[in-house]
């Protein structure tokens, strides 16, 4: 009899009676060859649904070591947070394990609770197992694959509705080829690139406005001998008081009256600033700054109102013309990222989100940063049960210790490990897509940043993978998916265009990425921080 024979109470697999299941989330109970009962999938079932939530029983450790440990709940029950053992009610003592599991599982302490979710698409029949740990006390059996039926074998569409994910995200890929098939050097039409790109500056009509200029407080001073002013500028660049973010402000200012000079800002020195001994000046006081360089003519009359501004009229962020084959690179790019998307589901049962550092299209950056493996990573949450284990900062961990490394793979392995041993498979964090390059060719210890690079990923970076691709100083990022509940690239907030931030990386937004990623089933609660 075939597992699908389940009637309302009682179904019956392969001659065992097994119990039915009113689970309202497609699942039914079967009976698995060599394994006993399982669980299976009684529809299709998407990426991420919530198909069980598990009452536990908990028993003292003393009580379960003197009875428990001696008994058949030997099989059922696992180590809960605190000592105590614990023994899943409903279907979760039933999933089966598999070293490539289909469903991930939360422990929630404040409910005592076990929650199972799909980490990715399951076709009804499909058995559903979750990974048991390393040590098994039975020889594991893997899962049957699902036999496709009659009706699945012509479905009308010519065979497209049953290619699994990789040949979907092939088809899409060949949708792209007409971008990618010609001359790599033309040039590609910003409305025709694969991406959309998310405005990070003020348009040139904004800055224009008066309102539009942004201003913080700064320390400045009046001198009122003008023989002064050499001397107080040379103080100036010793002070330590100077800094970076001051460079697109003049240092002095004159007026009919009067001359004064521009110390710091009151960010880096809430106190007035101490002034050289014997100097003849006045106290400090405060005046306010704009924090940006003038983009246009009419912004500069404005700004320079506050205090005298330098005058950019090349915008920072000014988008870069692509070519044909760097467009072809990015398809590449984020081919890989999909890919390692998929495996990281279905073959490690972690959540589909991966992101990818290509190696940089031109000549010259591969030349400056030296960048010349690609790396990817997947999500490790699952697998290393640490909440900060995200594609995006798995990548920019793997591409920091290549570019700090000099040449030494066991550095690099050995920065990726996880805190226990054994939790997360090194060359699954991050695989360096291409073969090492040779020790005289890899980087020098200080270029650990991912400056320059660009980083595709699957999903929208959620707030803090944004910011930590900030501080990697990245050059620019493309997604697939919009995270609109948790996104910090464009959904919830743009953490590259907020004020006062020190470096902005561009933004691109796949225009048919949430089609693609739909059809290769790596789509991920959108509730989700990815
Ligand atoms: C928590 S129970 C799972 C439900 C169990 N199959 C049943 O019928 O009650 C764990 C037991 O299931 C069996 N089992 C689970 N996964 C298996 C696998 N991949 N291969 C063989 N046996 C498996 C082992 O006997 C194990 O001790």
């Amino acid at each position: 009899m075939s597992p699908e024979n389940c009637c309302q109470g009682v179904s019956v697999d392969f001659g065992n009676p097994v119990p039915g299941h009113l689970n309202s989330s497609g699942c039914r109970i079967g009976y698995a060859k060599g394994k006993g009962r399982g669980v299976y999938a009684s529809r299709d079932l998407s990426a991420q649904s919530v198909v069980e939530i598990s009452p536990v029983l908990l028993f003292a450790a003393k009580e379960y070591e003197e009875h428990g440990k001696h008994t058949v709940l030997d099989h059922y029950t696992f180590k809960w947070r605190d000592g105590r053992m614990a023994l899943a009610l409903g279907l979760g003592s039933l999933f089966n394990h598999s070293s490539a599991p289909n469903v991930s599982y939360t422990i929630d302490p404040a409910t005592e609770s076990i929650r199972y979710t799909t980490t990715r698409r399951i076709r009804e029949g499909e058995e559903l197992c979750i990974f048991y740990g390393h040590n098994l006390w039975f020889d594991p059996m893997d899962s049957e694959p699902v036999n496709a039926t009659a009706e699945e074998t012509d479905d009308g569409w010519g065979g497209l509705s049953q290619l699994d994910g990789d040949e979907e995200a092939e088809v899409f890929y060949e949708e792209l080829k007409h971008l990618m098939d010609g001359n790599p050097d033309d040039r590609i039409p910003d409305e025709q690139l694969p991406f959309t790109r998310i405005k990070l500056l003020p348009d040139d009509e904004e800055e224009d406005e008066l309102s539009a200029v942004h201003t913080e407080p700064a320390w400045a001073v009046d001198i009122s001998d003008p023989k002064q002013t050499t001397t107080m500028l040379k103080w100036l660049k010793i002070s330590g008081l100077e800094t970076s973010s001051m460079s697109h402000l003049k240092r002095i200012r004159r007026t009919d009256d009067k001359m004064s000079i521009l110390l710091t800002f009151a960010s880096s020195s809430p106190d007035p600033p101490a002034l050289p001994e014997g100097a003849s000046l006045s106290a400090p006081y405060i005046v306010q700054a704009p924090r940006s360089a003038a983009l246009t003519p009419l912004s500069l009359k404005h700004k320079s109102t506050f205090w005298p501004t330098v005058y950019a009229p090349r915008r920072k962020g000014e988008p870069e013309v692509w070519s044909r084959g760097k467009v072809k690179w990015a398809c590449e790019a984020m081919r890989e990222a999909v890919r390692e998307a998929r495996k990281a589901s279905e073959e490690h049962g972690e959540l589909p989100i991966a992101s990818y550092v290509p190696v940089p299209y031109d000549a010259e950056t591969r030349e400056a940063t030296q960048m010349l493996a690609s790396h990817g990573a997947h999500d490790t949450r699952t697998s290393t049960s640490h909440p900060l284990r995200h594609s995006v900062l798995n990548v920019i961990r793997a591409v920091a210790s290549y570019r700090a490394s000099e040449g030494d793979s066991s550095a690099i392995a050995s920065e990726l490990a996880p805190p226990t041993p054994g939790l997360v498979d090194l060359d699954e964090l991050a695989t360096p897509s291409s073969s090492p390059a040779p020790p005289e060719t890899r980087q020098n210890g200080s270029h650990y940043l991912l400056t320059s690079l660009t980083l595709f990923t699957t999903h929208e970076p959620c707030i803090m993978c944004s910011m930590a691709l900030l501080h990697s100083r990245v050059k620019e990022i493309v997604y697939l998916m919009p995270m609109e509940k948790t996104g910090g690239c464009g959904s919830v907030t743009c953490v590259p265009k907020l004020e006062g931030v020190n470096h902005r990386y561009g933004v691109g937004v796949w225009r048919k990425g949430r089609r693609w990623m739909e059809e290769t089933g790596i789509e991920v609660d959108e509730a989700l921080d990815a």
